[in-house]
C-alpha cells in the first residue's frame, strides 16, 4: 500500500513522518538528490519538479506491492496512492512555523545560495498561509483521489507525536476518510 502524506509546506509532514515505523520516502529530498527537476525558480529558491521522472522513480522505488510505504511531500498527492493524508495548520500558525524554520535554516547555512532572503521568506510564508486558507492542496487531493481516499488531520494545536499517532491510525485502517472538517477561510 502506498500512502501519500501531503499538505502545504510547514504543516509538519517531515516532522510527523520521521517517527513512523514504516518505509518513508521524503520526495523533496529525492527531487534534489536524484536531480529530478527542471532547474530552480530563482525568486523562490525552490526547484521545478519533473513530474514524469518522479512518477518513474516512484514506480521503481515505492511500488509497495507487499509492504506499506509512505510518500511525504507537498507534491505527494499528484501521484498514485491508496490513501492520501492531508496535514492542515491554521494559516497564522503556519506563517510563524515557516518564518521560524526559515530563520533557523538561514543561521545554520549562512550565505548558502539555497537560503531564502528575508523578503523571499516573508513572501513564501504568506503565500503558503493563503494557499492553506484556500484549501488548495485538499482540493487537489480530493479531485485526484476522491473523498473516499482522503484523510485530513489538523495539526494546529497538536504535538508532532500526536500528529504521528493520527497518521498511524490511518495506516492501521482505524480511521474513516474525512475532508472539509477544518475551515480556515476566516483568515482571508
Ligand atoms: N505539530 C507541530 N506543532 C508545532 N510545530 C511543528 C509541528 N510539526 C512541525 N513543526 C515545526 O514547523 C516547521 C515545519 O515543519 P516541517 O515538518 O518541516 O513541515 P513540512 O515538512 O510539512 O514542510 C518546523 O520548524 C517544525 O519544527
Amino acid at each position: 500500500m502506498r500512502v501519500a502524506v501531503t499538505g502545504t509546506p510547514g504543516t509538519g509532514k517531515t516532522t510527523a513522518t520521521e517517527t513512523l515505523d514504516y518505509a518513508v520516502v521524503h520526495l523533496n529530498d529525492v527531487i534534489r538528490e536524484e536531480g529530478l527537476h527542471d532547474g530552480e525558480d530563482p525568486d523562490r529558491a525552490s526547484l521545478y519538479a519533473d513530474f514524469e521522472a518522479l512518477e518513474e522513480w516512484l514506480a521503481a522505488n515505492a511500488s509497495a506491492d507487499d509492504e506499506t510505504v509512505v510518500v511525504e511531500s507537498h507534491l505527494a498527492h499528484h501521484f498514485d496512492a491508496d490513501r492520501v493524508v492531508v496535514l492542515r495548520c491554521h494559516p497564522e500558525s503556519l506563517e510563524s512555523r515557516l518564518r521560524e524554520r526559515g530563520e533557523t535554516e538561514e543561521k545554520a547555512r549562512e550565505n548558502d545560495a539555497s537560503t531564502k532572503s528575508p523578503q523571499a521568506l516573508t513572501r513564501y510564508a504568506r503565500e503558503n498561509a493563503e494557499a492553506e486558507a484556500l484549501d488548495v492542496i485538499l482540493g487537489e487531493a480530493v479531485q485526484r483521489h476522491g473523498l473516499e481516499s482522503v484523510y485530513e488531520i489538523d495539526t494546529t494545536d497538536r504535538t508532532p507525536e500526536a500528529v504521528a499517532e493520527e497518521l498511524r491510525a490511518v495506516l492501521a485502517d482505524e480511521r474513516e476518510p474525512s475532508a472539509g472538517d477544518v475551515d480556515f477561510t476566516g483568515y482571508l
